[in-house]
């Protein structure tokens, strides 16, 4: 079985960047580029980093009118991104234009509800009810687009799973035993969401800001 893992390298620095992944390169399966990556060092970083040779899962979460999101897929058509996201709340004619931009080998997945958020904060931005169910109509929805998955929380991905036997679940927001939650709301380990079904295990800071990113990632592979 392949690392599910993804390191999520959401640091300023391209040289600080590329020297974290080609230390870690032996125990993770990709690297996720995310906004602050993206809007940083643009193509020519999605480049550099590509060379250390694992896939690449590019985070830009596009929401926008369907013609903008087709436009900006077919713009980073030429990255061969293995992973690109999308925001489910951009609607099915959103995804579904975005899924057909996409690359033959490029999986689109549908930002559910961000693992930053609780139900308070749901409830702010005027959807009532609960996360599970958030989750669960989204999930729908992108399934009924033609997506490949979606990502959720460690918290839902059980029951997505359940609900759609062929998704590609992308589970951030995780936190092996002990470590820092920092902003993330609803977190689960690495472990626990690989057990209730995740594909890909999106893990930034854990191993990113450890003192010794080789020796945290490779915990964290060991409890896999
Ligand atoms: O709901 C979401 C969607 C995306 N992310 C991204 O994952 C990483 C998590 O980093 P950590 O340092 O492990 O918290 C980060 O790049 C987010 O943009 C997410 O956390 N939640």
């Amino acid at each position: 079985m392949s690392n599910p893992v993804y390191l999520a390298l959401d640091l300023p620095r391209l040289d600080a960047a590329k020297a974290l992944a080609e230390k870690v390169r032996g125990h993770v399966g990709g690297f996720k580029l995310g906004l602050e990556f993206f809007c940083a060092h643009g193509h020519h970083g999605v480049h550099d980093i590509a060379q250390v040779g694992l896939p690449i899962f590019l985070d830009l979460k596009l929401h926008d009118i369907p013609n903008t999101v087709a436009g900006a897929m077919q713009a980073i058509h030429v990255l061969e991104p293995a992973i690109v996201t999308v925001h489910a709340s951009g609607g099915r004619a959103m995804m579904e234009d975005a899924k057909a931009a996409a690359g033959e080998n490029c999986k689109v997945v549908a930002v559910t509800m961000l693992t930053s958020l609780d139900e308070r904060d749901l409830a702010r931005t005027g959807v009532a009810g609960s996360a599970h169910d958030h989750v669960l109509r989204l999930a729908e929805l992108a399934e009924a687009a033609g997506l490949d998955g979606i990502v959720c929380s460690g918290h839902e991905v059980g029951e997505v799973h359940r609900q759609w036997k062929k998704g590609y679940f992308v589970v951030p927001g995780l936190r092996p035993a002990g470590s820092a939650v920092g902003d993330q709301k609803r977190v689960v380990t690495p472990r626990q969401a690989r057990d209730d079904g995740a594909s890909v295990l999106v893990i930034g800071r854990p191993i990113s800001r450890a003192e010794d990113p080789v020796a945290a990632a490779r915990a964290i592979e060991a409890t896999l």
